[in-house]
């Protein structure tokens, strides 16, 4: 690892609390035009911060490598890459890790933004933070009639065998509450949800995107494992429907075999045979049902030194978010789907920032983008032949309240 210089908190600095430390450092990193991710990784006690230098040290062509010698960053990256939604790396040049309260870490790489930092810390705390904008306008939000609309297209294009399956979706327009604050609105999804991946990451012109999503597109482990999960198929989380208990009907069934069976795909492409997979069982995630079924690997085990690398760079975008075959589906999403998914069904997520060789990669599900006065929320159902589109249109309005959660009263 680089040398790290580590600047310590001054006296000034005693009265606050880790997390009034870690919303100061986002404070100054949004003043300055830094791009920055806060993030809490599943059952962990604490966020992370990180800020990038600048904005332009955060561009990146292909996605990153997950290796140990690989640059450390936080990975955010759009559903389809283009001019309006870059794919993103955002340097770990400053890092603040709750688990080490005093000291905030700065790469070698940003050196000459120490003065400005050192000062920042020592400064006052502010009462508002300024979340970078995107400069694009906000999508299309469907209409019920226009999703079943799409939902019945999806059907029929199954039906003529275009696609096998293919997961569409929507954005949703809403209000923000008086006084609303992103910060506070992380804190409260890290609260509620301790299995997600809980993140809130804003770019300079790309925006502001705040999320809990439960989907693992690639993990690779201190213990040298690396981790992928089929996820799919959803139904409410009720007092009598649990994990124990649920039932799913084949149509569900169907929908997570097709993930499952996509990203054994891609292990046979690589020609490895030595993988572990466990399920599919039920999992919870927020107020719903998924099934699920866990890949492993390890890698001490097998011949493949890249392999993390590797099936990053086939999974993304998986049959979770994009459908089966992978180019007819992401077809289909183009042609018909009206709107643009930006950053949703992307993946994000830290790349060697706990420690060389650890990343966690996530798909961008159960996320709303900020706005100056409205939040876009987005959420996607996975078809089938025996989709039943007014169904598939209760299936996204129970994914939208994951994180619409936060809008609903405000915490300051
Ligand atoms: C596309 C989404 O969820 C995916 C993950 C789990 C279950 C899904 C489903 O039941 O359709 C989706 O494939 C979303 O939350 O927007």
């Amino acid at each position: 690892m680089p040398e790290l210089r580590k600047l310590r908190w001054p006296a000034t600095a005693v009265g606050l609390d880790v997390l009034g430390r870690l919303r100061h450092l986002a404070a100054g990193a949004l003043r300055t035009g830094r791009p920055l991710a806060l993030w809490r990784e599943p059952g962990a006690d604490h966020p992370r911060l990180l800020v990038a230098r600048s904005l332009e040290a955060a561009f990146t062509g292909l996605p990153p490598a997950l290796d140990a010698q690989a640059p450390a960053g936080f990975a955010f990256f759009p559903f389809r890459d283009s001019d309006h939604n870059p794919a993103l790396f955002l340097p770990a040049d400053v890092t603040y890790d709750v688990a080490e309260p005093e000291t905030v870490a700065v790469s070698a790489a940003a050196n000459d933004i120490v003065p400005g930092l050192a000062a920042w810390m020592a400064a006052p705390t502010v009462e508002t933070l300024a979340w970078h904008r995107s400069q694009q306008p906000a999508p299309h939000a469907a209409t019920e009639a226009e999703y079943t609309a799409l939902v019945s297209e999806g059907v029929a294009a199954i039906e003529n065998k275009e696609v096998v399956k293919v997961v569409t979706s929507r954005a949703a327009r809403r209000p923000l509450p008086p006084g609303f604050d992103a910060f506070g609105a992380f804190v409260e999804l890290m609260e509620k949800y301790p299995r997600a991946f809980v993140s809130l990451v804003s770019v300079p012109s790309v925006g502001t995107w705040l999320g809990a999503t439960p989907e693992v597109l690639a993990e690779v482990t201190a213990d040298g494992t690396f981790h992928t999960m089929a996820l799919a198929a959803t139904q409410p989380l009720t007092a009598e429907v649990t994990p124990r208990t649920a039932i799913w009907r084949q149509k569900e069934i169907e929908e997570q075999a097709l993930v499952a069976r996509y990203i054994v795909s891609c292990f046979k492409q690589l020609r490895l045979r030595e993988y572990h997979e466990t399920g599919p069982r039920t999992v919870i995630a927020g107020q719903l049902l998924h099934l699920r079924t866990d890949f492993e690997v390890n890698l001490k085990h097998v011949p493949f030194p890249n392999l993390g690398t590797d099936m990053l760079r086939l999974l993304h975008p998986t049959s979770a978010v994009g459908g089966m075959p992978k180019q007819a589906a992401m077809e289909f999403i183009q042609q018909h789907e009206g709107y643009d998914r930006a950053y949703y069904s992307g993946f994000l997520g830290p790349v060697n920032v706990a420690a060389p060789g650890v990343a966690r990669l996530y798909v961008n599900l159960r996320c709303l983008q900020l706005r100056a006065d409205e939040a876009v929320l987005y959420a996607g159902t996975g078809l089938t032949v025996d989709s039943d589109p007014e169904r598939e249109w209760q299936e996204t309005q129970m994914k939208l309240q994951t994180v619409s959660a936060v809008l609903m009263r405000n915490e300051d």
